[in-house]
This record gives structure tokens, sequence and C-alpha cells, in this order.
């Protein structure tokens, strides 16, 4: 396995306009990395030039020091040693499934009885599995046997794309901590492209935010999550309120009152705060804000309010036991210290 390096690349559909534009993307030997982006940003168009499926119009993918793509020259997908892992498993119904997991290996080694295939069943836990038809499979075990099918040819990079979106929630949380053991177990390079934040930070080691088909932010979870680069991305990220901010020394000035800088925060005189639900706490001597809905979610409730000067909607959570009732007026501050980011941007 090999590290992954995408070097400003431009993509597009034949006739269309770039969506993909002048894209950066490293992936370690041996690392998990998503792509997370909503729908339209650009995944599929991407995971299709990494696949060879479609031409670059600009830049360079290579894998490990093997070029597979420039502008002049895209290696054949057959030729690029990539494997790919599809949406919903896509396995041939009327092979088992080892044959099915064999059909990923070169012509001359498909063999459904050989050594390589019992690998790649054990690897997956389905080890009893072989002769089984596709449709006596979960979802789950569908999607276990196309990741051994994309692995058993030992490709340099393998492709996920948002390989648990067919199947229900509560197998997708426990199909996708699998498949991280697996992809890390074979020491696989791989690349997860998902629209899900949960899925993409469960599974990667580091997370590129596609917005229309430029990466916005890339780093582990922790790092997206705690330090944004725009306001966009916070918000793009989980609840926020983002509070406007005027620098006052060692404070900012904002319409919920005071607030210490974070140490390392920005230099600019103005600012959007970041405001996690979780961070504001009633206060008696502190800013007024109206409740103007509450959503209950189990073990806590989340509380959609107005605030005088915040542009948005100031959302703040609240133990579940404690009643709210409509056009409630309360008193709040902002706890700890925020994280800031630029106005521009947004
Ligand atoms: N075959 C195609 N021909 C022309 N344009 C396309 C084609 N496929 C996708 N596009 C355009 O490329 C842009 C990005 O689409 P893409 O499918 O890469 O996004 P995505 O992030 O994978 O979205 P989703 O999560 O909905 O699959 C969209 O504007 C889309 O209309």
């Amino acid at each position: 396995m090999s590290e992954l390096r995408i070097t400003a690349a431009t993509v597009g559909h034949p006739g269309g306009g770039d969506v993909v534009h002048e894209l950066d993307l490293h992936v370690p030997s041996g690392g998990v990395d998503a792509v997370l982006g909503a729908s339209g940003s650009g995944k599929s168009t991407l995971l299709l030039a990494i696949a060879g499926l479609l031409p670059l119009r600009a830049g360079e993918i290579a894998v490990g020091d093997r070029v597979l793509s420039t502008a002049r020259r895209t290696v054949p997908p057959e030729r690029r040693g990539v494997g790919w892992v599809p949406q919903d498993a896509s396995l041939f119904p009327h092979l088992t499934v080892a044959q099915n997991i064999a059909f990923g290996l070169p012509r001359g080694e498909r063999d459904p009885r050989g050594e390589r295939v019992r690998a790649m069943l054990e690897l997956v836990e389905l080890g009893g599995f072989g002769d089984r038809a596709p449709a006596d499979l979960s979802g789950g075990q569908a999607q276990r046997v196309a990741l051994a099918r994309a692995l058993a040819p030992a490709p340099s990079i393998v492709l996920l794309d948002e390989p648990f979106s067919a199947l229900d929630a509560t197998l997708r949380v426990g199909l996708r901590r699998e498949i991280g053991r697996i992809l890390r177990d074979a020491g696989a390079t791989a690349l997860l492209v998902t629209h899900d934040q949960e899925e993409a930070f469960a599974l990667a080691d580091r997370v590129s935010v596609l917005r229309s088909g430029r990466v916005e932010q890339h780093g582990t979870a922790e790092e997206l999550f705690a330090r944004p680069r725009s306001a966009w991305l916070a918000t793009f990220l989980g609840e926020s309120t983002l509070v406007p901010a005027t620098r006052d020394g060692d404070a900012w000035r904002t319409p919920l009152g005071p607030v210490p800088v974070a140490a390392g925060a920005i230099d600019d005189a103005e600012a959007m705060l970041v405001v996690r639900p979780e961070q504001l706490k009633p206060f008696a001597a502190g800013v007024p804000i109206t409740v103007r809905d509450v959503e209950y979610s189990g073990h806590d409730r989340l509380l959609l309010a107005e605030a005088e000067g915040v542009p948005g909607t100031v959302l703040m959570r609240m133990p579940s036991a404690i009643g709210i009732e409509l056009g409630t007026r309360m008193p709040v501050r902002i706890h700890g210290t925020p994280h800031a980011v630029p106005l521009a941007g947004a």
C-alpha cells in the first residue's frame, strides 16, 4: 500500500464546467482519510478521477511514486491498483460470496477456494460464508464482502463511496467500527467519501471538508470541530450560534456580554464567535434571550431563541427536566472562550 497524493487537481464532466478546483489531498501510506461534503460538493467527481474514470483538466494524481493521472495522461482504471467499495455492495447475484471475492483478483488467480479468498473471508469475519449466495446476506455482510473483494488484489488505495448509506442506523455504527478495524488490519491506504459527519469523524484519521469542489479545511476531527477556519465550516460541522464580536484588549465585546479572547485567537478587530449550544448558560446578571422554539431530544432540550444584536437563531442546550415555555425571556451568558472566525468567507 502507498500514499495517495493529489496535487492541484481540476476535474469536470464532459461538456460541463469544472466541478473540483485545484484540489490538494494527501493520504499517507496506511492512513484512512475522509472527504466530507454536502450533496453536489464534488465528492463522486473526485472519486471518479482517482479511479481513472474521469480525466484531470489540470494537476496530478499519484500513488507512491507512480503518476496515475495528469491533464495529458490517464492510466486506465484496471491498471491503477485502486480498489472501490460502492454505496450498495453491488455483488454479482449469480456468483457465490467466494466467487465474488475471487472476481477482484487478476485473471488466472481467480480461485474461489484459493488461499487469498480464504484470507479475505477471515479478514471480514465471514469465514463460513464462502458458498452463500449474495441474496442470503444481510446488508452489513454484503458490504463486508464488497470490502473483501476490493482488498483481495492488495490494491494501493481503497476508495469507499458512502459505503454505509444503504444500511439502517444501528447497523451503520457497528459496521463502520468493523470496517475501520479491517482497513487498519489490512494496512490499507483508504479514502472514504461521505456526507455523514459522524461517519467521517468516527472512521477517518483526518478529514477534508469539501465545499463547492474546494477543500475548505483539512485536519483531524478534533481540529476541525474545535478550530474551524470559517463561519461556514463551524455551522456545517455542528449546531452553533454565530455571535458578532469586537475586540477590546483581552476581551471580545458581544451582544451577549463580554468574553475573554482565547489563546491563539485571530488578530482581527471584528470577528464572529462560534458559540456551541452548551456554551450558553443561564445567568441572573446576563443578557436576555427570547425563546421561540424548543426541540426535545430525550436527555436535553435545544432552545431556539432570539437576542438583540445576534443576526441568526441563538441555540442553547438545557437539561430536559427543566420545562421552558415559548416566549420566555431568560438572561444568559457565554461560558468559556469560544473560537473566533473571520467575518469574511461566512
Ligand atoms: N455525469 C455528469 N455530467 C455532468 N455533470 C455532473 C455529472 N455528475 C455530476 N455532475 C455535477 O457535478 C457536481 C458535483 O456532483 P458530484 O456527484 O460529484 O457531487 P457529490 O458531492 O458526490 O454529491 P452527492 O453526495 O449528491 O452524490 C454537481 O453540480 C453535478 O450536477
